[in-house]
């Protein structure tokens, strides 16, 4: 290819880029438009099922060669500046900023808006309650290592709904100043994402002292200041910090997914593939638990999880029962299902009805 069909190729680019640019601002005026209109009709401006089914429609339009990927990515920050011409929306994550939560945010709801990094779990369940944040995103079970303990319990406690999931598939780096193996004198990473690749530090690195830091952000930092240190985290993490990756994908097993919560007030209306998150409590007598899970097999709702945690109250041995149901609550069935339930027992929240998300990358 001559270098002259190089500038001919890229003479139709910045002519397409113009007019892309010209569009892209059209479509935001529209969108500020519809901004002042939901202020008005005082509705929220965040409506993850128009964005889905925008992208819907896009995906069945698109006869490439842009992969559905791109696509996807080029959207969400569409929609991300887009949301912020409308309204300044706030979302706080358990942080510190590099950490899975985060990207997991970002994968949610772009790179444009104001991120608030919080220390733990509880605090953003807080930001999100006294409104300081109008969203929160926090994990909430991983398919290796199972539930995140602290935002079950702030579940139960908290007045806060959930209005949406965020799936990202997890992929961890052993990474340090030098990108050799043999510098390696201790690893560290979140309790977490050590006990994700445990069998792995077992074979490849036997002996070496494991160290739990508080997020796998700290453990590159640490890496970064300590040539012994190595850390398990995001590989964009880590080299973002100037560390050499030594290994990558070292988690035990390849299909390593985390679920993330996305906690607001936001009602989402139902689309057709929904889950709903409940949680009760039952008494501790023989049947307590059958009877309830009896009136969801009955109507054949599915249950895509059961999990318990211990009521943490004046009475010891109580335990909560955290139950995700396919569907929304106002489908028909469910919504009897649960009026149901709650004659009988007084102590069912349900914590949200939300689009299940699919899994792309
Ligand atoms: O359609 C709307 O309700 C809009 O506000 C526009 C728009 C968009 O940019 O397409 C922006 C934000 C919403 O979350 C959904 C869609």
């Amino acid at each position: 290819m001559t270098s002259s069909t190089i500038d001919e190729l890229r003479a139709e680019i910045d002519a397409l880029d113009a007019t892309i640019l010209r569009l892209l601002n059209q479509r935001m005026s529209f969108s500020r438009q519809i901004g002042q209109s939901k202020n008005s009709l005082g509705q929220s401006v965040f409506d993850p099922d128009r964005e889905e089914r925008v992208l819907a429609r896009l995906r069945d339009l698109n006869d490439g060669p842009l992969p559905e990927i791109t696509l996807r990515a080029i959207y969400r920050e569409i929609f991300s500046g887009s949301r912020l011409l409308q309204e300044p929306i706030t979302v706080a994550f358990f942080g510190p900023a590099g950490t899975y939560t985060h990207e997991a945010a970002r994968e949610r709801f772009g790179r444009s808006l104001p991120f608030t990094a919080c220390e733990s779990i509880t605090e953003v369940f807080h930001e999100v309650a006294q409104a300081r944040a109008q969203f929160g995103v926090v994990p909430i079970e991983n398919s290796i290592e199972g539930s995140v303990s602290e935002t079950h319990d702030m579940l139960m406690t908290s007045t806060v709904g959930v209005c949406g999931e965020i799936a990202i598939r997890i992929s961890h780096t052993l990474m340090n100043l030098s990108g050799k193996m043999e510098d390696v004198k201790i690893v560290m990473s979140h309790p977490q994402a050590l006990a994700q690749c445990r069998s792995w530090l077992a074979r490849k690195l036997p002996g070496i002292p494991l160290q739990e830091t508080s997020s796998t952000a700290v453990a590159a930092e640490k890496a970064r200041a300590d040539s012994r240190v190595a850390a398990i985290a995001s590989e964009t993490l880590g080299t973002d910090l100037g560390l050499k990756v030594i290994r990558k994908g070292i988690q035990d097993r390849q299909e390593n997914i985390t679920r993330f919560l996305v906690l607001g007030t936001l009602k989402p209306p139902p689309t057709g593939k929904d889950r709903t998150s409940i949680v009760f409590w039952t008494e501790n007598e023989p049947g307590a638990l059958f009877r309830i899970l009896e009136k969801f097999s009955r109507r054949g709702i599915n249950l895509s999880r059961i999990e318990s945690r211990p009521e943490k109250g004046s009475m010891p041995w109580r335990y909560a029962f955290f139950v995700d149901l396919d569907g929304h609550r106002d489908d028909p069935q469910i919504s009897e299902c649960l009026a149901e339930i709650m004659k009988e027992n007084r102590l069912v929240k349900v914590i949200g009805s939300f689009p299940k998300q699919t899994l792309l990358q």
